[in-house]
């Protein structure tokens, strides 16, 4: 499973007024539709590799797509056949469908198999979920390589609603942007591979993927204050913190004392028996303070907290101090990151709906900071609407541990100075990258080994 990196997201919403936008620009509607299904055409007939193709035609402008690339795979001389539910319904549909001369099976069960198959039923469209019995004619594909277009049908475009395909695709040819869905759980598995034709929309890009982690460049000047200090605040649990700790040294901190009753995870991590905190935390070369991992609500997280929100520093919030900040950061204007699992999410912003990237939106707003709201899907919003999704991340991150690691990067980025938004993303995209290098059998302790 894979999406492409840095690339654009648009709500169906968002796509409509990309399309109108494309068309008053001169470029129309049936242009837009004939380069969407070259795109799917190429796709398909380089994974066809001269195997019979079965295409799957919808009602409307996804099933016109099917029709466009049909024609043009038979231009080249595969071995296409066409089955339709029913008349196309739109008159870009119409077109694509007239210009097809081959024949038009119906759609039903006697439909025959091909070895690969196209799913171009329905895309940005669809409106509700699938009848069962449509459901049942897909599921007998099942097995058999699956190109969709734009959308495996059966799934909701925005991602607010857990429809399941029924026929899951292997490669996804996303059209003009990739969609929520593409990017969001339950249904980003379900989609494959996900390539994007952009086919000329001019999309926005304050929505997008994750983008490919930055080549490390060391500045030649840099000194340890330089690179970026960072304060991790240790609760009872003080492992997690030695994880958030050693973790910013290794994204690239120059300077991390950790505070309160730890072992340091590394010999130059700095060891602070925690009467020292508010001298700490008013030190002016200090970049950030990292509060939440491995300290449960009480007390003694409401003290430290109040230093940290006190000294007026960046922070980076995990775990129960997000709920115990929320307050304090809406109430100002600072640079922060928040990093919630969904339990903490949930705890913290109960009234949010929609899609997780709706929902992280709202959270981002009302706390005026910088959510990363983790996870397989883990998305990072900002107050101002920039969204990065950063699916499909790494599945050896999933496992204790792994979120302090997370926290301590966030610390690092943040101490560099710089906008808090970017700092997030580049310490997710680090995260990812380097569980990636380390791979089965990972504990969230090698991410901050050598
Ligand atoms: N946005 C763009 O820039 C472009 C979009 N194109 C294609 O256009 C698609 C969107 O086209 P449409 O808006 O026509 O929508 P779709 O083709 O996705 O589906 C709409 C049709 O499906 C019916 N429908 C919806 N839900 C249903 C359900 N559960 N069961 C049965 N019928 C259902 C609707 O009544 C309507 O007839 C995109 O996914 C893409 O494939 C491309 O042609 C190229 C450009
Ligand atoms: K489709």
């Amino acid at each position: 499973m894979t999406v492409p990196a840095d690339a654009p997201i648009l709500t169906a919403a968002a796509m409509r007024e990309a399309e109108a936008a494309c068309a008053a620009a001169g470029v129309s509607l049936a242009e837009l539709m004939e380069r969407a299904g070259a795109a799917v055409a190429d796709i398909v007939w380089r994974m066809a590799a001269g195997a019979p193709i079965l295409i799957l035609c919808g009602p409307g402008n996804n099933g016109g797509d099917g029709y466009v690339a049909a024609r043009l795979l038979r231009v080249r001389g595969a071995e296409v056949r066409v089955a339709a539910l029913g008349e196309p319904k739109t008159d870009l549909a119409k077109a694509a469908r007239a210009a097809w001369t081959g024949e038009v099976e119906a759609f039903d069960e006697r439909t025959a198999p091909a070895p690969i198959v196209v799913d171009a039923l329905f895309g940005a469209g669809l409106s509700r979920r699938l009848s069962d019995d449509l459901a049942g004619l897909l599921a007998r594909f099942a097995g058999r390589r699956v190109v969709a277009v734009d959308l495996p049908s059966g799934i909701e475009s925005d991602g607010g609603e857990a429809w399941m395909p029924p026929l899951p695709a292997h490669v996804t040819v996303a059209l003009g942007a990739l969609k929520p869905a593409h990017l969001l759980l339950p249904t980003a598995p379900a989609c494959g591979r996900t390539l994007l034709a952009s086919i000329g929309i001019d999309a926005a890009r304050t929505m997008r993927t994750l983008p490919p982690p930055p080549l490390p460049t060391g500045d030649p000047a840099a000194h340890k204050y330089s690179r970026g200090m960072v304060l991790v605040v240790a609760g009872p649990m003080a492992g997690a913190a030695e994880l958030a700790a050693g973790a910013a040294l290794r994204a690239g901190a120059g300077y991390v004392v950790l505070d309160g009753a730890g072992r340091a995870p590394l010999s130059a991590v700095i060891c602070d028996d925690g009467d020292a905190l508010a001298e700490r935390a008013a030190d002016p070369r200090l970049g950030a303070i990292v509060v939440g991992p491995g300290f449960p609500a009480g007390e003694g997280l409401t003290r430290s907290l109040d230093v940290a929100l006190g000294s007026g520093k960046p922070l980076v919030l995990d775990a129960a101090a997000i709920a115990a900040g929320l307050t304090a950061l809406a109430s100002g204007e600072r640079r922060a990151i928040l990093t919630p699992h969904e339990g903490e999410f949930a705890r913290s912003f109960p009234a949010t709906g929609g899609s997780k990237i709706d929902r992280t939106l709202a959270a981002a707003r009302q706390s005026r900071a910088v959510v990363v709201h983790k996870g397989a899907d883990t998305v990072i919003a900002a107050p101002d609407g920039r969204v990065v999704a950063a699916w499909p991340g790494c599945p050896w991150l999933a496992s204790a541990g792994t979120g302090d690691v997370l926290a301590g990067a966030c610390g690092a980025m943040l101490a560099r100075g710089g906008d808090a938004f970017e700092a997030a993303v580049a310490a997710v995209g680090w995260h990812i990258d380097r569980a990636a290098r380390i791979g089965p059998g990972l504990v969230a302790d090698d991410l901050i080994g050598k």
